[in-house]
């Protein structure tokens, strides 16, 4: 199972800063595997739920040097305000009750647990590293505690 925060940038126009695009490919390319499961895309999720006109402000800061967690609170905004309820309830409308869930992000595992779902396992996903995104993956695993294997640590 694959609970999917909207991403504009990377999902759909394929960009280079975040692996948000691969990951999506790499869940559906898992469930299609397995031969079953079910994405769950949730909109209103973008940029950890500033909105897509904020995270381009905060691409901007980026360039000037600062990561994905201070370029949200430079603009007076939550690094990460998403929540889980109602992906949750998606999947349990779904029929879904017992699952293993697909992420790298404990705080997703976490939001998830609680709405009468069983998650009894999680895949994580292997990280899709480049030299455009390996500062966002350094800061997820830094300062968002994702469970990230990094090769290029100490490169970038
Ligand atoms: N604020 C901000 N959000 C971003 C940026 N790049 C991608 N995002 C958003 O980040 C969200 C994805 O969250 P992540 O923390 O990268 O990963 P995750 O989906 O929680 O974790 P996984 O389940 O392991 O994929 C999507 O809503 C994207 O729109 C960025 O530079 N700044």
């Amino acid at each position: 199972m694959r609970v999917h925060s909207e991403c504009l940038t990377g999902d759909i126009l394929g960009s280079l800063r975040c692996d948000c695009g691969a990951q999506l490919e790499q869940a559906l390319a898992a469930i299609a595997a397995e031969g079953c499961g079910a994405v769950v895309y949730l909109r209103g999720q973008e940029g950890r739920g500033i909105g897509l006109g904020h995270k381009i402000r905060a691409y901007a800061l980026q360039e000037a040097g600062l990561d994905t967690v201070d370029a949200n609170t430079a603009q007076g905004l939550p690094v990460d305000s998403r929540s889980y309820g109602v992906g949750a309830q998606i999947v349990g409308d779904l029929g879904i009750r017992r699952l293993r869930l697909i992420t790298n992000n404990p705080a997703k595992y976490g939001g998830l647990d609680g709405y009468g779902l069983d998650i009894v396992g999680r895949v994580a996903l292997p990280v899709v590293e480049t030299p455009h995104n390996v500062r966002y993956l350094r800061t997820k695993r830094e300062r968002m505690q994702h469970d990230l294997v990094l090769a290029a640590d100490g490169a970038g």
